[in-house]
């Protein structure tokens, strides 16, 4: 009966793999044919090309990235119809259809559907695939008089299977086995924020990047332009998760750490959790404020310009009123600068005037060369810049970190022990805290641009014409479009988008990453428990609609800025618009780990609730006392028994920061190459991290070091041990010197 069924499925499996080349092919060929012709034609016609030849790279990028796993189910419906459910959708040349998107409303019973509501279910089928051959079927049998003697219910197979399998140092999609709680989730709808609280493990970054493919799937049209912003904790997560979504056929989700949110800046460097709080709390946006008012000067008393030979005068009183005069504009610093400008070079043209013609010489008819004259003149640029200083966020910034006197002017709300913590060189190297600051800033400023808006003119100029020609282009592109099987029409935005960098297409992700001022459709946070007030409000700058997945864990939060509830984090930004989910099941962590975790976090006055754990693990959490001074070398001496007990997978040690790289070096001694850092890579199956950059990871086996002090340097947040206690999937080990934080033993 199995072997029967199993035929079965290989031979239906084996059809779609052979309609998926078959669709490949065609796209190979019809991209071919678009580039042969490419340079040919009118302005119109290669535009209308470049478009297709786009559209026929991502269409082909997608196919190319779903062949692994391609099918994973099968449902048997009470109408009789049987429905296959992959990673697209796939239909015969003469429309029928072979197998559904797992995004679509027809797929959703797969996830939904129990013993108890089947929702037209009869059978669930779970195929396993090992490449493009079925290995294995899993049934889910819903309605009782379906099954013959010899059978009985299973199903947690396949969920088993995969959870049991090895780490490979980057996450795997589970859109097989993705459960009803966290589908419910996935297929929530698009508008308002949606906050997913969950305990550690419980598949709260798989829920959030299928969320991401399941709304550009279903609401392509409105995100296509505008795209989805994922945004993670650090370089080291996005590397981790950066496979799931190309997986899911999804290429244009636009991926950034809390490093990389301002175009332009790199913020690697770290700073102590005191200037951290400082710079993430929402008095930063005063003192913002006042770093860039401070840029709007008075000079003391009278200043003398001298003009072609003319001494002129520039009260102070005329300098106060352009400058009221310019911020009543409401306009960003740099540029209501052109106001401040113009209103007081006028005057002293002005003035230049009235002195010639007083003395009785020169044409006087001549404004413009007058007024030429005095925009030349070096004492008026000197005195205008000295009062309204062009300015870059960046340098804004800096002064203001590296200036005692500066620091002191404009953030008077910090104690004079708070401002000594925050000075630093100024050629420091930027940090995540920074990067608020630096966008608050940029906002404040406006644009810099030195071409005194001749740039931006050229550009709307350049935009139109694109608009134009694409508007015309597309009037017949909407047959052709169907005739190539690319649904959804393509708007003229998108085709003058396509148009910009002619040739050499950068895709709208692309777009949005070098773009500050891009309004993203929805935005996707990643344990967004860590997020500072400041960091917030940027990220809603990113989203002026408020669409956001917020994913996270309030009892893993381990940053000083961080957040002790939802509630306090939120509603500054949200006010009472964002609705709560919980999971509540932990898939990562054996339950003997798990339990451990929790009742260290109780034990150390955080309140957790323990996740249900889905398996028992094989150990105990195991624990080395050693002497102190001796660790590192415990570290090197478990190790060789930590990789056997979990068979070629992925160790992790993970330590305070300040011995890291005293245990990679000792680890490097003995086995080179196969230490590494982050997530690990191909070669290296044993990475040192401090908690911070294990922060959403997850391994075979970790070997904590001296947890005690994990625990301790968190400032009283039980955060940093209880992140890294919830990293294993098989196996922990604790390597102590000092007396073991309580709740870890039994
Ligand atoms: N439905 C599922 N099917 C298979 N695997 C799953 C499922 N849900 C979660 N997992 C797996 O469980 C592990 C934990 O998931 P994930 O990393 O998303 O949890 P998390 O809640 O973000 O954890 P943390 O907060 O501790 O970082 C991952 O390996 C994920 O692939």
């Amino acid at each position: 009966m199995y072997d029967a069924e199993l035929a079965k499925e290989r031979l239906y499996v084996d059809g779609l793999y052979a309609r998926l080349d078959e669709l490949r092919a065609a796209k190979v060929e019809q991209l071919a044919q678009v580039r042969r012709t490419k340079s040919m034609g009118t302005h119109q016609n290669r535009s209308e090309r470049d478009a297709f030849a786009s559209l026929y790279e991502n269409r082909l990028a997608q196919l190319n990235a779903v062949d692994d796993r391609l099918a994973f189910g099968r449902l048997d419906l009470e109408s009789g119809e049987q429905r296959y459910i992959g990673r697209i959708g796939l239909s015969t040349e003469d429309l029928r259809q072979l197998m559904v998107d797992w995004r679509a409303p027809e797929a959703g019973t797969f996830y939904q559907a129990t013993a108890f509501e089947r929702l037209g279910v009869r059978r669930r089928r779970h195929l396993i695939l090992q490449g493009r051959s079925v290995s294995a079927i899993e049934d889910d049998v819903l309605d009782h008089t379906m099954l013959v003697d010899g059978e009985h219910l299973q199903g947690e197979g396949a969920l088993l299977a995969a959870l049991n399998s090895k780490r490979t140092g980057r996450m795997s999609d589970i859109v097989g086995t993705i459960q009803a709680e966290q589908d419910r989730i996935i297929r929530s709808p698009l508008s308002g924020a949606l906050v997913v609280q969950g305990g550690p493990g419980t598949g709260k970054t798989a829920v959030a990047l299928h969320r991401a493919a399941y709304l550009l799937y279903t609401h392509r049209e409105r995100l296509q332009s505008s795209g989805v912003l994922l945004v993670g904790p650090s370089s080291a997560f996005m590397k981790y998760i950066e496979r799931v979504l190309p997986s899911l056929g999804e290429t244009g989700v636009v991926m950034a750490s809390l490093g990389h949110l301002m175009p332009g800046i790199t913020a690697a460097a770290v700073e102590t959790p005191e200037v951290a709080k400082l710079k993430g709390g929402i008095d930063m946006v005063a003192v913002m404020a006042n770093a860039v008012a401070n840029r709007q000067r008075l000079p003391h008393g009278d200043s003398r310009v001298d003009v072609e030979g003319t001494r002129l005068v520039l009260t102070s009183r005329q300098v106060r009123r352009a400058r009221d005069k310019a911020r009543a504009t409401g306009k960003p610093h740099n540029e209501a600068r052109v106001t401040f400008v113009k209103t007081l070079l006028r005057e002293l043209t002005e003035q230049l005037r009235e002195h010639i013609e007083g003395s009785g010489a020169g044409n006087t008819a001549d404004r413009s060369y007058l007024a030429e004259d005095v925009r030349g003149s070096r004492d008026v640029r000197t005195i205008l810049n000295l009062c309204w200083m062009p300015m870059s966020a960046e340098k804004l910034v800096r002064d203001m970190f590296s200036k005692p006197e500066i620091l002191a002017a404009v953030a008077p709300q910090f104690s004079a022990a708070q401002r000594a913590l925050l000075l630093r060189p100024a050629n420091s190297p930027w940090t995540e805290s920074d990067v608020p600051l630096l966008d608050e800033a940029a906002e404040l400023l406006g644009e810099l641009d030195a071409t005194g808006g001749r740039a931006e003119a050229a550009h709307d100029a350049q935009r139109k014409r694109d608009l134009t020609n694409a508007e015309k282009a597309i009037s017949n592109m909407n047959q052709l479009l169907e005739d190539s099987g690319v649904d959804g029409m393509l708007t003229a935005e998108q085709l003058a988008d396509f148009n910009v960098v002619d040739g050499d297409h950068l895709s709208n992700a692309e777009v949005a990453l070098t773009d500050r001022s891009w309004a993203y459709g929805h935005v996707v946070v990643d344990e967004a428990q860590e997020l500072s007030p400041m960091q917030w409000r940027l990220l809603v700058r990113r989203c002026p609609v408020k669409s956001f997945t917020i994913v996270g864990d309030i009892a893993q939060t381990s940053s000083a800025a961080g957040a002790s509830s939802w509630q306090g984090a939120l509603s500054p930004f949200f006010g009472e618009r964002w609705a709560l989910e919980e999971l509540s099941v932990n898939y990562r962590t054996p339950t003997q780990i798990a339990e451990a975790a929790a009742r260290m976090a109780n034990a150390a006055g955080q309140v957790v609730s323990t996740p249900k754990a889905v398996r028992e693990g094989e150990w105990e959490p195991i624990i080395d006392r050693v002497a102190a001074g001796a660790v590192v070398d415990q570290v090197v001496a478990v190790m060789e028994e930590e990789t056997a007990a979990v068979a070629g997978g992925l160790i992790a040690v993970i330590a305070p920061k300040v011995q890291v790289s005293d245990i990679t070096v000792a680890l490097r001694a003995v086995y080179g190459h196969r230490i590494g850092h982050g997530a690990g890579s191909t070669v290296q199956d044993i990475v040192v991290l401090d908690p911070h950059q294990a922060k959403g990871l997850e391994f075979d086996g970790v070997v904590i070091v001296e947890p005690a002090a994990l625990l301790a340097g968190a400032g009283g947040r039980v955060g940093d041990l209880y992140v890294a206690m919830t990293r294993p999937t098989q196996r922990l080990r604790l390597i102590t010197s000092e007396p073991l934080p309580e709740g870890i033993e039994r």
